[in-house]
């Protein structure tokens, strides 16, 4: 495998013990790279200060000093240069700690050989990420806003982008987090394999495990063929596990054990096989009340949670609220084929008072449905609508009601939107309010022109 100018990469394998250094440095070297040695944690840092070293391999537990000690070495000194970390089975504690110091990824003993080609195969590549996404054309303009609260989540953004740990994504609804999690994924070296986002609460219980795992023929009434699940669909690529709170406790299990072994076997399937992915998760509740609780895993919680990454709420970046509505408001009027609206000053200033529960989502959809009121040219705060009536405040008077499916039409959106503004936009809680499925939800929000 070769680097730049085609000159192979060099890699430092790191172990005391010289049976798995040899085995490392045979695999290392049928793959075409260079390989060099340290016998412990005191030469790796003497080697690797004289620079040349592209890849790092170390085992945790060394005889004169901890693999930590030399992941840490790389990240303070600022050295460009991944680094992956080998476990003892069964101590995933280390492998946490590991990526939380800035390691890539890691692998448990015994290495399976298989896992340690493709680990090296993409960590040889990680220099390219940043750059090239920096290229491509308005990637960085994913995001609006100047304010710190924007600017704190899109430096790690970046800094995750080059790294495999698992990102845990914090937020309130419509702050962002999908939209992270594909920035990652797109500014990451996974960037051409697939993104396959879930929303964990959507899926029915008796489902989740060939949604997730796949299935062979005939594993069940009604398996007529072979399906591949979410993992297999993710495979080199990333898994956006939103609302990851609304996993069962049975399938949290199931998911941990995944993400360990890295290895799924389909419903019906004997053989596991092993899966490549990356995981990123996403929800609005506080997951580690949930722990608290009983209702979250405390396990799969600190496999997910390595590293966090909190979206700011609008709230929190009022300052940009004037540049995001116009980003939006720029978006909207392009779709529509007309030329973008003026925000008046009192609209303006009406919006950036303004509380927004569902936070940049919230936006869109006022702007949306002030681009179909207002006059064409200059946005009035009355075309906002920004105070919602309630159900209970919608007219009665039969003289006002009009035709019975618009007046139905009227009562069901309000009664949604004010589900959606009690659960701060979520739509798998507004549905439980509402007492409909989470497919009937989003049927009604479709047909309602509900964004
Ligand atoms: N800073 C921003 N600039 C421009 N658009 C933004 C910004 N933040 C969020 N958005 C937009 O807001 C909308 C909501 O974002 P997204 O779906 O990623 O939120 P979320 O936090 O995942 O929501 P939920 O919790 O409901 O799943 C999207 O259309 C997204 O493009």
């Amino acid at each position: 495998m070769s680097k730049k100018n085609s000159k192979p990469a060099r890699v430092l394998v790191v172990d005391d013990e010289p049976h798995l250094r040899e085995l490392l440095e045979l695999t290392l070297l049928k793959m075409g790279l260079d390989v060099e040695l340290a016998d412990g944690v005191a030469a790796a840092v003497a080697r690797l200060d004289q620079g040349g070293i592209d890849l790092c391999l170390t085992d945790m537990r060394m005889q004169d000093g901890n693999g930590l000690d030399v992941v840490r070495h790389i990240d303070t000194q600022g050295y460009d240069i991944p680094v992956a970390v080998i476990t003892a089975y069964g101590s995933l504690d280390n492998a946490v700690e590991a990526l939380k110091a800035g390691a890539f990824d890691y692998l448990a003993k015994p290495v399976s050989l298989d896992q340690l080609r493709t680990l090296v195969r993409s960590a040889l590549n990680l220099d390219k990420p940043a750059s090239a996404a920096r290229a491509v054309p308005g990637t960085d303009k994913v995001f609006i806003g100047e304010s710190p609260a924007i600017r704190e989540a899109l430096a790690l953004i970046d800094k995750l982008a080059k790294s495999q740990a698992p990102v845990y994504i914090t937020g309130e609804s419509g702050s962002g987090k999908e939209r992270a999690a594909r920035l990652i994924h797109g500014q990451s070296l996974r960037a051409e394999q697939p993104f396959v986002p879930v929303n964990c609460g959507a899926i029915p219980e008796n489902l989740m495990e060939s949604e997730f795992f796949g299935y062979k023929k005939g594993a069940f009434t009604g398996a007529d063929g072979e399906r591949d699940g979410f993992f297999q669909a993710a495979d080199g690529g990333t898994l956006f596990l939103d609302e990851v709170a609304d996993l069962p406790l049975a399938m949290q299990v199931k998911l941990l054990r995944v993400i360990q072994e890295k290895k799924v076997r389909k419903i019906g399937e004997t053989r596991e096989e092993a899966v490549d992915v990356r995981i990123i998760c996403a929800t609005h509740q506080d997951l580690a009340k949930c722990v608290e609780e009983g209702r979250f895993r405390q396990d799969l919680y600190y496999r997910l949670n390595v590293i966090e990454l909190r979206m700011p709420s609008l709230r929190d970046m009022r300052d940009d609220i004037p540049v995001i509505a116009h980003g939006v408001l720029a978006r909207l009027a392009s779709q529509n084929g007309m030329d973008e609206p003026r925000l008046s000053p009192d609209a303006l200033a009406a919006l950036t008072a303004y509380d927004f529960a569902g936070n940049v989502r919230e936006l869109e959809n006022i702007l949306e449905r002030a681009l179909a009121l207002c006059d064409g040219r200059v946005i009035q705060p009355d075309d906002l609508q920004l105070k919602r009536m309630d159900a209970e405040e919608m007219p009665v008077d039969r003289g006002e009601i009009g035709l019975l499916q618009d007046y139905l039409d009227r009562v069901e959106k309000e009664a949604i939107l004010s589900a959606l503004d009690k659960t701060r936009f979520n739509r798998t809680q507004a549905a439980k309010l509402l007492g409909v499925t989470f497919r009937s939800l989003r049927y009604r929000m479709e047909r309602l022109g509900i964004n």
